[in-house]
């Protein structure tokens, strides 16, 4: 495990283009999310009161979940329904990267209703010009907290989530979102171990089918060869098969308890990384994993990004298809 709180403690996080220092303001009135559930909360110009009548006022923090790049993730409760959420507020001053991620994952989670991908319930500009996403809750953490824990999953674990992933990555490519950062932190977690699929600051939208996406931004240890190295590649790329590069990297990280392209205690560094990406054969997975697993590692470990299978394609693959459809528990 002291790879991976290694691995953590590395920037791999690629810088997105900085923006001008012209900070446009955000657009208001704010988006809500579609979906009906989204009623529980809604959004404002000025203290976040909304028409459903929640304000956040109305929440009451329990404590601090976590801080990513941009800004801090509280536990929060809502004092009326004692109904508890996670919410994500990122400061006025944050730099022009931060505030050009939060812009895109406002749009995706505006547009996204699904039971795979974590739910917005509204989100609030506070009156000194702080943004604030209310979210569902995520009870059980990340699958990176998950490994942290247990040191590797078992099989029957991968396989449920796997399924929950694929049904997410499924419902985003159909809606032409690129996801762009799958990896275990962005996978969460709740207490009916359900996965779903967080963290849209470095997603793409795509405007039309055979759009470009050759954007360099996300997490370059769970990059696709193409991805990393686009020019060996012919330039443009299909973006919605870097997400399953990311994916079958993701599982086998779960299953071998270790980021599978480089050894255990191997120091991660940006030459490594891209040598072991663009120019090593893809990982493998070990002997001890049964056939159907392996051959879905390989399903998402291709080089070459067409002969990668879909979301749909590998929900018919026989280490998922057939098998309980419930939690990953
Ligand atoms: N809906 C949620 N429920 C529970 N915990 C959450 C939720 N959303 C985020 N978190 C936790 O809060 C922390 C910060 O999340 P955030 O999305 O801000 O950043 P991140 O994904 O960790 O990092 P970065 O901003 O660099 O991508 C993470 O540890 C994450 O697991």
């Amino acid at each position: 495990m002291a790879l991976v709180r290694d691995r953590r403690q590395l920037n791999l996080r690629l810088p997105l283009t900085e923006l001008s220092n012209r900070r446009p303001r955000f657009p208001l009135p704010l988006p809500l999310p579609p979906s009906s559930s989204a009623a529980a909360a809604t959004s404002s110009s000025t203290a976040g009161s909304g028409a459903a009548g929640t304000s956040l006022s109305d929440l009451e923090s329990l404590g601090v979940l976590g801080h990513g790049n941009g800004g801090t993730v509280y536990k929060a409760l809502h004092r009326r329904t004692s109904a508890v959420y996670a919410l994500k507020v990122v400061q006025a001053d944050c730099d022009a990267t931060v505030r050009r991620q939060l812009l895109r994952e406002m749009e995706i989670l505006r547009r996204t209703d699904s039971p795979h991908v974590v739910r917005c319930h509204g989100i609030f500009e506070k009156p000194n010009g702080d943004i604030a996403i209310l979210m569902e809750h995520m009870d059980a953490g990340s699958l990176q907290t998950l490994l942290e824990a247990s040191g590797t999953f078992s099989e029957k674990h991968l396989a449920a989530v796997a399924r929950h992933v694929l049904n997410g990555l499924n419902y985003l490519h159909s809606h032409k979102i690129i996801h762009r950062d799958i990896k275990p932190s962005n996978l969460l977690v709740n207490s009916a171990m359900e996965v779903k699929i967080a963290d849209f600051g470095v997603s793409k939208i795509m405007c039309r089918t055979l759009d470009a996406c050759n954007s360099y931004v996300g997490t370059c240890a769970y990059m696709s060869p193409e991805r990393f190295d686009p020019d060996s590649y012919g330039g443009n790329y299909d973006g919605y098969a870097g997400d399953i590069w990311s994916l079958g990297l993701t599982l086998l990280e779960l299953y071998l308890g270790h980021f599978p392209l480089l050894g255990p205690g191997q120091r991660p560094d940006w030459a490594t990384l891209m040598c072991a990406i663009c120019f090593g054969e893809p990982p493998r997975s070990p002997d001890s994993a049964s056939e159907e697993f392996r051959n879905f590692v390989e399903c998402c470990l291709q080089k070459e990004s067409s002969k990668r299978w879909t979301p749909a394609q590998l929900l018919n693959h026989p280490f998922v298809a057939g098998k309980d459809p419930g939690a990953c528990s």
